[in-house]
């Protein structure tokens, strides 16, 4: 019996992508089939190389290509194209960047800034190209949290390159401006300040544009995040019950401004003893689960609260690239996966007018 190439698209037509819930041929995956007699040859392009589902999307694939009458021997090859946000390309303020992924906090001190480097190091780890854009004026901690000592520079006086380190493309308002300085700014001052750096540097292309908020609810950050028309934003908290009041006057925010919250982070959910590994909820637990459950936004991850994280913060190694085997490294590993599926999966959602799948 002789195999052809649609035999191969009506396989591929049967394995549903877990997260988009689409198929895989219907969501644009599968390229370059090619068929000589009873062997095969295709590419599968996931929409992110860091995508969560990639282990089930190729044990359905293998599977259902086994049951393909004729067809005796296949190779897969897998690659991974990032999707743009269907608001990003030409018109946009930032024309190169496909995503841009707010992190932003109900309030300051939660971990919001060791959750940004941490979530940009894990996806270009993954095989993205990134950039991360601190934000964050009441305490730029980037340069520290990424041993960048060094000042931007600006090869024509108005545009500035953003510096280099852990695979990233870095910038923060830290590299620009005393942090006393900034802090005297008003509203429009700062606006300004903060857009400029977003316009006025030369990212070059990315996948996704990490960009750390200022902390709380205020004007500032809610006009940056409606002036780069991001993806969507991620929400950390801590779990306390108290830290709940902070996070749903974060989801209002972004609810004001029409950009999706992609879910909930619940970092320093727990301390496990180095000594004899008992866990214990330092800050209580589940509130970030309760928040998001709350609101049906997905639960995103809980990194536990643990030293090596601050010490790696402090060392300018993210705990990721530090100690990549490490517990606490996985878990922000699983919560970048999580954050770049959900990302593909708001970009495939408007694209193909998905119905909202929580
Ligand atoms: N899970 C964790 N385990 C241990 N230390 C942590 C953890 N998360 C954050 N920290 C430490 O807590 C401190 C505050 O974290 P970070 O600067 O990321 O918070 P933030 O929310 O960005 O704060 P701010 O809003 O004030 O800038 C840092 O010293 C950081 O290393």
């Amino acid at each position: 019996m002789s195999v052809s190439e649609r035999d191969i698209l009506a396989a591929m037509s049967k394995v549903m992508d877990p997260e988009l819930h689409i198929d895989l041929v219907k969501a644009g995956m599968v390229k370059d089939v090619r068929v000589d007699g009873d062997k095969a040859k295709l590419k599968i392009e996931l929409t992110t190389p860091a995508c969560p589902m990639k282990g089930k999307i190729q044990a359905d694939a293998e599977a259902a290509l086994k049951q393909v009458p004729g067809l005796k021997t296949f190779d897969i090859e897998w690659g991974a194209q990032v999707r743009s946000a269907p608001q990003a390309g030409a018109q946009a303020i930032l024309p190169q960047v496909k995503n841009v992924i707010l992190v932003g906090a109900g309030k300051g001190g939660v971990g919001k800034s060791t959750v940004s480097v941490n979530l940009a190091a894990a996806l270009a780890r993954e095989g993205a190209k990134v950039g991360l854009l601190d934000a964050d004026f009441y305490g730029p901690s980037v340069p520290l949290m990424t041993g960048i000592t060094e000042k931007p520079v600006s090869p024509d006086g108005k545009t500035l390159l953003p510096l280099e380190k852990h695979g990233l493309k870095v910038m923060s308002i830290g590299f620009l401006v005393e942090a006393d300085q900034a802090l005297i700014w008003r509203g429009p001052m700062l606006h300004g300040a903060l857009m400029q750096l977003v316009r006025d540097v030369r990212w070059g292309e990315l996948d996704y544009l990490v960009l750390d908020l200022p902390p709380g609810t205020g004007d500032v950050a809610l006009s940056l995040s409606q002036s780069v028309k991001a993806s969507g934003a991620v929400l950390v908290t801590t779990p306390q019950d108290v830290a709940l009041a902070d996070v749903v006057r974060a989801k209002q925010m972004f609810d004001k401004v029409h950009i999706p919250v992609l879910g909930i982070v619940e970092n320093m959910s727990q301390f496990v003893c180095p000594h004899c590994s008992k866990a214990t909820p330092i800050f209580n637990r589940g509130g970030g689960h309760k928040a998001a459950q709350m609101f049906s936004i997905p639960f995103l991850g809980e990194i536990p609260l643990e030293l090596k994280i601050r010490e790696a913060g402090d060392a300018g190694v993210p705990v990721v690239l530090s100690a990549p085997e490490s517990a606490e490294a996985q878990a922000f590993v699983a919560m970048a996966r999580n954050i770049a599926g959900r990302v593909s999966t708001e970009n495939m959602r408007v694209a193909v007018k998905l119905p909202v799948i929580r």
